[in-house]
């Protein structure tokens, strides 16, 4: 893995978080959600919007120039009344109602598709709406499409600091910090017990602030998280990866955003596809490889989703066992947890 790879990464990610122009390819890139701001417009730098595939197709706009392709970005140009506030209402399907009227607007041809296709996933990455203006101005950062690659790539990772964490689930825990050069986010993992010899009980646990930390009602993952740790302690063995994947990926503003579709009648799989995201933006080669640093190669493993036992297989990790973690239904969950089941191929 390339070290500069990761700090251009890194260093585009940061950029676009804090609204400054970014180089992707070809294309100088600045984020809608951070970096509309009103002297660009004044300045007549905007020369486009890039939006993603859904967004375009919300739009009425993905068929002008994007029918070869229906997954490409769409780039179309600035109307003349683009200040902050409508750059936003284009960008951001959970303002739809707020914001119905927009458009008509007119599509250009998109030169660098690549380019725009990193851009979304660099988007994703910073926890940003897929949205950009492009502008013409020097950029903070430069990013090539081939730095993606080795900037999500899970070998970057080590483990940083180890110390027993006694739970009340379990009190011979330990809790064992990894860093990675390329992500800010510290993964952790909760290591149950003594190994015996025997494949542990192994959870993913991907963050949920809004249910791990203030009991939200809506998803099912505080508590799971809890029914885990006792399993685990249970088993006398095992370990909890808390993976910093907020969203199934996007991050905790794009779940908000995601919420706020829920609440208009969107299931989640179709608010994170309006969003223009991918169903399940997770990457579990990051939780083979923290298991590979616990020299863990073969476990049993907690969930109802068979991606994840996929995910890990696919990463060299065997798993011997996939055990059910079953939680009762609330009326705030029910419909999550059944679309969960019938549209993601969760085993409930
Ligand atoms: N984008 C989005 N993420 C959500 C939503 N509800 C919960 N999440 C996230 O989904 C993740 C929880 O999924 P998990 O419980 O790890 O996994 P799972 O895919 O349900 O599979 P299991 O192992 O069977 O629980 C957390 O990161 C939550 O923040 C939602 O409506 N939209
Ligand atoms: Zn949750």
């Amino acid at each position: 893995m390339s070290d500069a790879a990761a700090k251009r990464a890194a260093r585009a990610i940061d950029a676009l978080r804090r609204g400054w122009p970014v180089r992707v390819g070809g294309l100088t890139l600045v984020a809608i959600e951070t970096g509309a701001a009103a002297e660009l417009f004044a300045g007549g730098q905007v020369k486009g919007i890039l939006l993603s595939s859904a967004r375009a197709a919300t739009l009425k706009l993905a068929n002008q120039f994007a029918a070869a392709d229906t997954q490409l970005p769409v780039l179309i140009a600035p109307p003349s009344e683009l200040d902050a506030a409508l750059s936003l209402a284009i960008a951001d399907p959970s303002l739809d109602l707020r914001y119905p009227f927009k458009g008509p607007f007119a599509a250009l041809p998109l030169e660098q598709p690549e380019a725009a296709q990193v851009a979304m996933e660099l988007a994703r990455e910073a926890g940003l709406l897929p949205a950009f203006l492009l502008v013409e101005s020097d950029a903070d950062a430069e990013f090539a499409p081939a730095d993606l690659a080795a900037f999500q790539n899970a070998d970057n990772l080590c483990i940083a600091a180890r110390a027993r964490l006694p739970v009340s689930a379990a009190e011979d825990a330990e809790l064992v910090a990894y860093r990675s050069v390329a992500d800010a986010a510290d993964h952790v993992a909760l290591v149950v017990g003594q190994r015996d010899g025997s494949p542990p009980v192994i959870r993913l646990h991907s963050e949920c602030l809004t249910g791990d930390v203030l009991g939200s009602l809506k998803c099912d993952c505080g508590p799971q998280l809890h029914e885990a740790l006792h399993q685990i302690a249970d088993a006398q063995w095992g370990v909890l990866l808390y993976l910093r994947q907020e969203g199934r990926g996007i991050g905790l503003v794009n779940k908000l955003r995601a919420y706020a579709l829920q609440d208009q009648g969107f299931d989640t799989v179709d608010a994170n596809i309006r969003l223009g995201f991918a169903v399940d933006a997770r990457d579990f080669s990051v939780a083979a490889q923290m298991l590979r640093l616990l020299s863990i190669s073969e476990v049993r493993l907690l969930t109802n989703n068979p991606e994840k036992v996929a995910g890990l297989e696919a990463e060299g990790i065997k798993v011997a066992e996939r055990l059910p973690l079953k939680i009762a239904a609330n009326p705030h969950n029910a419909h999550y947890l059944a679309t969960k089941r019938d549209r993601t191929g969760h085993k409930l």
